[in-house]
């Protein structure tokens, strides 16, 4: 994902449309607006086209106006641009872009390919999968194109749903705000993502992750006040002892392994035997409990898992734990709670049906009254008010461990804030930021120790 996108806004389309009639009553006018946008897209395809010829789909609704407005730029500007239509009749603004086109013009059908395709067919108000004729002949255009350019949205993709259809675009120009299928699902077609900011307030509950900023630590500050972390292992020792391993180098102070396994991962983690669970627990020292990497499923498991949940202390539950886990019992808790599932551990605790994977997490969110955080490439945070964060971490985190270590660091920075959603950004931040730095083909062994110039970074 471009950097320069930290911290940007993800809407709906209903919520753009909102936006945009605000706007409108504040004194903007349609076509104004529409020229905003065009320019902007304008601006984009100026900078790769390097003088080749353009060939512009436009479409029936305003992603089509928007389509003749950056094909009347790039004419203005010197560019040899043709339009390529479906045909129809235009209304409000997009009729006046249509009739300021005078350079030539086609239908879809007899369109010849050209080096470079601005993609105006259909932006957020497709209702419908594009008809097979019409997307053929997309495809073919789109494929024999050197640069594909995509006007708000790859066309064939719903903006609120995951990305899962449209024309593969190198470059996606995103009009006023994101929509989802910017930023969940297959989001690899919308190529490099650029942001045109047209100056349309939109809410801002829903955002793409940006860096944190974290507090080195104050004089006054010990271990105890710095967060103790305590790991609660089971049946695969390695796994706890590498949440461990993470939840020390994610800024804890004082980190306690409760395993049957005495190895820890280095000297300053501590090593307790797991029948001293229920005094840990009520240690009003604790700043948080880690439960799940290497838990299992057995009854020993199942009862140390009910024991964290029932307990008032913060919580991370990841993995087995998440197995052993119900949305009923994570309902009742009172204390912050987070729940770090990949796609399976969460379809097998929330279900499987329910909209694009924002409004999933939202909802799972919602209904257990924890933080949760949706792994995966496309990662989801949501808090049950509905905010919600979307990360697109590193590939290279795909490899055993990695989410082992991405529950310690939680754990740690709820120890830390006691804020388990600022908490849990901070851990999916630091977490891909670690994988960055580890490079390529790392082992999750490896990835804890880049957690401190991660963390640097962020002072
Ligand atoms: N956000 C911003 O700041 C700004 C946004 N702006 C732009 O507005 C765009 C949204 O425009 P929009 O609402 O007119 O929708 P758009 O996507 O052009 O298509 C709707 C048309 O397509 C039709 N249609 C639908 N599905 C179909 C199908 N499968 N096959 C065939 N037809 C189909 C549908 O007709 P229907 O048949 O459904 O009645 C309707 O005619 C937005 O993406 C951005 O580019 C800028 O101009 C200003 C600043
Ligand atoms: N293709 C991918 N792109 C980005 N991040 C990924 C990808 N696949 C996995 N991850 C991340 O790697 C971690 C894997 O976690 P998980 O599946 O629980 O693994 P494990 O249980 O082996 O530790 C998660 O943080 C997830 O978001
Ligand atoms: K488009």
């Amino acid at each position: 994902m471009n950097p320069a996108l930290a911290g940007a806004s993800i809407v709906t389309a209903a919520q753009m449309r909102a936006a945009e009639v605000a706007c409108f009553a504040a004194g903007v006018s349609q076509v104004a607006l529409m020229e905003r946008a065009a320019r902007a897209v304008a601006q984009q395809v100026a900078r790769f086209a390097r003088s080749r010829p353009v060939l512009v789909l436009a479409g029936p609704g305003n992603n089509g106006g928007d389509g003749f407005g950056v094909a009347w730029v790039l004419a203005e500007w010197g560019y040899d641009v043709t339009v390529a239509t479906l045909g129809q009749d235009w209304n409000g603004a997009a009729a006046v872009m249509r009739d300021r086109w005078t350079g030539p013009t086609t239908d879809l059908d007899d369109a010849t390919p050209r080096p470079v395709l601005v993609d105006g067919l259909f932006g957020i108000g497709l209702t419908r999968p594009i008809a097979a004729p019409v997307r053929g002949r997309l495809a073919t255009l789109a494929a024999a194109a050197e640069l594909v350019v995509a006007i708000d949205v790859p066309s064939g993709s719903f903006a609120d749903q995951d990305a899962s259809d449209g024309v593969e675009a190198d470059i996606t120009v995103a009009l006023g705000a994101l929509k989802p299928c910017h930023v969940v699902g297959d989001t690899a077609r919308c190529g490099h993502l650029i942001l045109a900011d047209l100056a349309i307030a939109v809410p801002g509950d829903t955002r793409l992750i940006a860096r944190p900023v974290l507090h080195p630590p104050s004089r006054a500050d010990h271990k105890y006040t710095r967060g103790l972390v305590i790991v609660i292992g089971g049946t695969m020792p390695g796994a706890a002892r590498l949440a461990a391993g993470a939840a020390a180098r994610g800024g804890a102070g004082y980190v306690v392994l409760a395993s049957d396994d005495a190895r820890v991962p280095f000297d300053a983690v501590v090593s307790r035997k797991p029948d001293a669970i229920a005094a840990m627990l009520a240690d009003p020292k604790l700043g948080a409990v880690l439960i799940g990497p290497g838990l299992g499923r057995d009854d020993e498991a199942r009862t140390r898992s009910e024991e964290a949940a029932a307990s008032d202390c913060p919580l991370v539950i990841d993995g087995d734990a998440l197995a052993l886990a119900s949305i009923d019992q994570l309902a009742c808790r009172t204390a912050p709670t987070i729940l770090t599932p990949h796609s399976g551990e969460f379809d097998r605790l929330f279900g499987t049906g329910g909209g694009n994977k924002l409004e999933r997490t939202r909802d799972a969110a919602r209904r257990s009254g924890a933080i949760v955080v949706h792994k995966g490439a496309d990662t989801v945070i949501a808090a049950p008010d509905g905010q919600s964060i979307v990360a697109h971490p590193p590939a290279w985190l795909s490899t055993a461990g990695t989410g082992d270590v991405l529950a310690g660091i939680a754990a740690a920075r709820l120890a830390a804030s006691r804020d388990p959603m600022r908490a849990a950004i901070e851990a999916v931040w630091l977490h891909a930021r670690a994988a960055s730095l580890a490079g390529p083909a790392f082992v999750a062994d490896g990835l804890a120790m880049h957690l401190p110039q991660a963390i640097a970074e962020c002072l």
